[in-house]
């Protein structure tokens, strides 16, 4: 005789069996998640894996199939529940064990609880019984076995080998564009991993971000690509997903308004307001039911029903649930939240971006740097799709899970976690596989567009050379290649959809089958099964935002990734530490060997030495590249000095403030930028508060104040951007005003006058007497003519002073400056000829050579006069229209001829009054 068992020993065996499923379940879902965000570092030995995986990928199919007997009972969820272990195995080449360990265990425990205690109590009496016995003690078997082959089996004496197997990226497997197939067990993102295979379509991601051909990559893939390598690089330096998240912890203070208590309460009235739609997601369709339940048992002729009261509670609900109410009180409540992350992030990354340095400025295209700023608005929408549509994604679905397991018993629970599984398995591998067509599409897509945007931009240049119907045949025939792309790319997408919907049709079909079954049998009402129907059809909502959820979270991770690059990087130009403003006093530039270098395998500056007593001239001439222009960037510290100083007034440029440094200096840069914006007010950028007045005053001394009379609106006109609008010698000429307005106290021109006409630069020399008076300026040229009276030339060479002096002097050292002037054909005012006059003495204005034009005709009449080129006509006399009546009578001669001859120069016996040239022919 069996022992009686007690009531409560039959309830809690009951329990252990229902709940058995559902708790390991979620044990096995959560330990994976777990397992795949924090051992990206794990190694594993791979050969081992793959004998052991496909064992044990045999025994739990065992089980699967020893639970399948048991259709009709519960502890069948239990074969649905390793059906699904099975697939995550099935699908992970180099899995990690540690949540599989927990299932066997539970496994074995309930199996063994459930085996013994009812038979105990209850022992077998059918064929029947015995053989659900002889299954359930299969099922214990496979359940010790298991553990037993897997630690069996291991090889503890097995090396490890480099492979870190486990390593798996959340977002895609990628192929590099240069890594080969043998690179698959070489590093995360190869393909190895949780939830995946290995398989060549299935390592692509939908990030289209894995061209295989680098070379005919379009840019925007390139980008995808490159980030993506960014977030696997620090994914791999991270070692897992927790730590590559908390990398993001830096722009906490841009989403969470930690210092505004307002925004606090509203962020968590939001989460209420996320919970409270949730809660009405169910709320709705059970309240159909009860209406419908209520009008049939009154149309039953149950006149006692109340069939008013459920018509305005649903009413009630369906306006609470719906846009007008909770969607609209949500969204109220978050818009000031949305702008205070879009507000802080945007003008934190704009900031950081400004005081970043010129060399990270120097690397960057401009539309990096605003890809980089506007990534704000990627993050503070990362935190908006994670918060809005992936966390309510999944608790509405462990809600839905939990529901139809109360109102239709836990089939109907199971039937809904099997297909929703299902279609989150299918709809990410389908995904995946279709990564490869949607990266040649998107690459055909933009080729046609380039094309055609070049041939409509080069329309000139098609028609110069005759090439109209070769642009019309390349246009047609990429039209064509879009097409075909689309065509298939389209026809993967419908693939998708269909067995999206497939699956979705079979789950609802299982659904139907087992609500008609229990509306028929009586043990459902019509009401119920409608609830089913109406929560069944809502439930698709959040899957089918899945699908696109996975490449929405995936750009915003990317930008996000840039963003964060962006917050890491520092500015290498800085205030020192209680560093003091400039005190400018004179203006003593001193550089103390100075080296510098752009790239630290080629050095820019070598050792420069010299000294700019204050209020003087200084020019920097020499071949280009030579370092001039480096040399002025340092002194407007763009860089800092790799050794020695720079000192202005015995200050040290780098313990001064930069903002007092930058204050004093007046840069005329080689290639002004404009903003595009109005004349007057790019003029007026140099001095914010300048008056109309002062802006004309600058203007008229740059020589373009008629000009900008001359256009239509005058000063109100606006430059185009960059200042396309301008011609280049109009641009220079406002750039050299704004200088003019800043009134700086020492001046830079870096080729300030390169583009203007000589007669315009003779003008605007009148400028820069004004300019420059008494303060120390620097001056880059390469038409000597324009800095022959500067006080000091010094010519820079391979990133070296080479030779230092006066005009006159250098011209007489027949050194490199020699060389220099005597291949430029210079034109100057023969009243400026005579050398007897100290340079000290000269005006300090500079004069001009002459057009290309003007010095070819010049050339021509010089050459008329001379039998052979080498001969100098020396004392050739020509009116000329550019001389400026302040240009006196004695200015230097300055006849390459006689320098080269090493002669002295003879006085322009010749030159009268008027305006007098010298011409030279040119040497080679
Ligand atoms: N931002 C930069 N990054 C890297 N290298 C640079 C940068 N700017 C200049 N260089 C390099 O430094 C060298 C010196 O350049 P710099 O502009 O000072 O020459 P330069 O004498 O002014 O030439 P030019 O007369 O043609 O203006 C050149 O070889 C140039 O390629």
């Amino acid at each position: 005789m069996a022992p009686v068992a007690p009531e409560q020993l039959w309830t809690a065996v009951t329990a252990i069996r229902y709940a058995f499923p559902a708790v390991i379940f979620l044990y096995f879902i959560a330990a994976l998640a777990i397992t795949v965000c924090t051992l990206q570092t794990q190694r594993l030995r791979i050969k081992d894996e793959h004998v052991r995986r496909d064992v044990i990928l045999g025994l739990i199919f065992g089980v699967t199939v020893a639970y399948s007997h048991c259709l009709l009972g519960i502890i069948s969820s239990k074969g649905d529940f390793d059906g699904f272990v099975a697939l995550a195995l099935t699908d992970s080449k180099f899995p990690v064990w540690y949540p599989y360990y927990g299932t066997w265990f539970f496994g074995f425990v309930v199996e063994l609880i459930l085996a013994v205690v009812p038979n105990v109590f209850r022992p077998p009496k059918s064929p029947f019984d015995y053989a659900a016995i002889v299954i359930q003690g299969l099922r214990i078997c496979i359940f010790t076995i298991l553990p037993s082959l897997y630690f069996g089996l291991r090889n503890d004496r097995k090396e490890y080998d480099n492979c870190d197997a486990e390593r798996q990226t959340l977002l895609a497997k990628k192929l590099a564009p240069k890594a080969s197939s043998s690179d698959n067990t070489t590093a995360n993102g190869n393909g190895n991993g949780y939830g995946a295979t290995t398989d060549a379509n299935a390592q692509e991601s939908d990030t289209a971000d894995n061209a295989s051909d680098a070379g005919s990559e379009d840019s925007w893939l390139a980008e995808q690509r490159k980030a993506q390598e960014m977030i696997d690089k620090r994914l791999q330096q991270d070692g897992n997903w927790f730590t590559y998240a908390k990398g993001f912890t830096v722009f906490l203070p841009y989403l969470w308004p930690f210092h505004n208590k307002g925004l606090q309460f509203r962020a968590v009235l939001v989460g209420f307001c996320l919970l409270a739609s949730n809660a009405l997601n169910v709320l709705v369709p059970n309240q159909m039911g009860v209406m419908i339940d209520s009008l049939t048992k009154y149309a039953q002729g149950d006149s006692e029903s109340n069939i008013w009261l459920p018509v305005v509670v649903y009413t009630v609900l369906r306006f609470v649930s719906g846009g007008a109410c909770i969607g609209w009180i949500r969204r109220w409540l978050w818009i000031p939240l949305e702008q205070y992350s879009y507000d802080a992030l945007s003008t934190a990354s704009h900031a950081h971006l400004m005081s970043l340095s010129s060399d990270f400025h120097d690397n960057k295209t401009s539309s990096d740097l605003s890809q980089a700023v506007h990534g704000g608005r990627s993050v503070a929408d990362l935190l908006e799709t994670v918060c809005f549509q992936v966390i309510p994604m999944f608790i509405d679905l462990a809600i839905a899970f939990a529901y139809l397991w109360s109102l239709f018993g836990p089939y109907m629970g199971l039937m809904m976690a099997a297909t929703v599984i299902s279609y989150l398995y299918i709809t990410t591998k389908l995904y995946a596989r279709r990564a490869s067509k949607r990266r040649d599409y998107i690459t055909i897509y933009r080729k046609e567009w380039t094309i055609g945007q070049q041939s409509l931009d080069g329309w000139s240049t098609a028609s110069l050379f005759n090439m109209i119907p070769y642009e019309r045949h390349r246009y047609a025939c990429a039209v064509k290649d879009h097409m075909k792309a689309k065509r298939t790319y389209e026809m993967s997408s419908q693939a998708i959809s269909a067995a999206q919907g497939l699956v979705m049709t079979l789950g609802l079909l299982g659904a139907l089958w087992l609500g008609v079954y229990q509306v028929a049998y009586g043990r459902k009402s019509v009401g119920k099964f409608t609830t089913l129907l109406v929560y069944w059809a809502q439930l698709q909502s959040p899957l089918i935002f899945f699908s696109s959820m996975y490449r929405q979270i995936s750009y915003s991770l990317m930008d996000a990734e840039r963003l964060l690059e962006l917050f890491q990087t520092k500015p290498t130009v800085t205030d020192m530490p209680n560093a003091k403003p400039l005190k400018l006093g004179q203006g003593l530039v001193k550089f103390d060997r100075v080296s510098f270098a752009y790239d630290e395998r080629k050095p820019t500056l070598k050792n420069v030495s010299f000294v700019v007593p204050p209020g003087k001239t200084v020019a920097l001439v020499g071949e280009t590249g030579g370092g001039k222009s480096t040399i002025l960037k340092l002194i407007d510290r763009f860089y800092d000095v790799k050794s020695g100083s720079i000192s202005i007034d015995s200050q040290d440029i780098r313990d001064v403030c930069l903002e007092s440094l930058r204050g004093k200096i007046g840069v005329v840069p080689q290639d002004p930028m404009l903003f595009n914006d109005s004349i007057m007010n790019n003029i007026r950028y140099a001095r914010i508060t300048a008056s109309d007045k002062e802006v004309y005053e600058a203007c008229k001394a740059a020589a373009v104040h008629e000009k900008i009379m001359s256009f239509p609106d005058g000063y109100n006109s606006k430059v185009g951007d960059r200042g396309v609008k301008l011609s280049g010698g109009e641009k220079q000429r406002v750039a050299i005003a704004r200088a003019i307005l800043k009134q700086p106290e020492i001046i830079l021109l870096d080729e300030a006058t390169s583009a203007v006409d000589t007669e315009t630069e003779q003008l605007i020399q009148e400028g820069f007497k004004t300019l420059c008076n008494g303060r120390t300026t620097f001056i880059v040229a390469h038409r000597l003519s324009t800095i022959m009276k500067a006080d000091h030339i010094l010519v820079v060479m391979n990133g070296e002073i080479v030779e230092g002096g006066s005009h006159d002097e250098l011209v007489h050292k027949k050194g490199k400056y020699h060389d220099l002037w005597s291949k430029q054909i210079l034109v100057k005012p023969a009243v400026d000829r005579s050398r007897s006059q100290s340079p000290k003495k000269r005006d300090t204005h500079i004069i001009n050579d002459l057009t290309p034009n003007r010095q070819k005709v010049e050339l021509a009449k010089a050459l008329k006069n001379t039998p052979h080129d080498e001969t100098c006509q020396s004392n050739q006399q020509k009116p000329s229209d550019t001389q400026t009546s302040d240009e006196g009578p004695e200015g230097p001669n300055q006849d390459p001829c006689n320098i080269e001859q090493g002669t002295k120069p003879a006085p322009d016996t010749k030159s009268g009054p008027g305006h007098q040239r010298e011409v030279s022919a040119e040497r080679s």
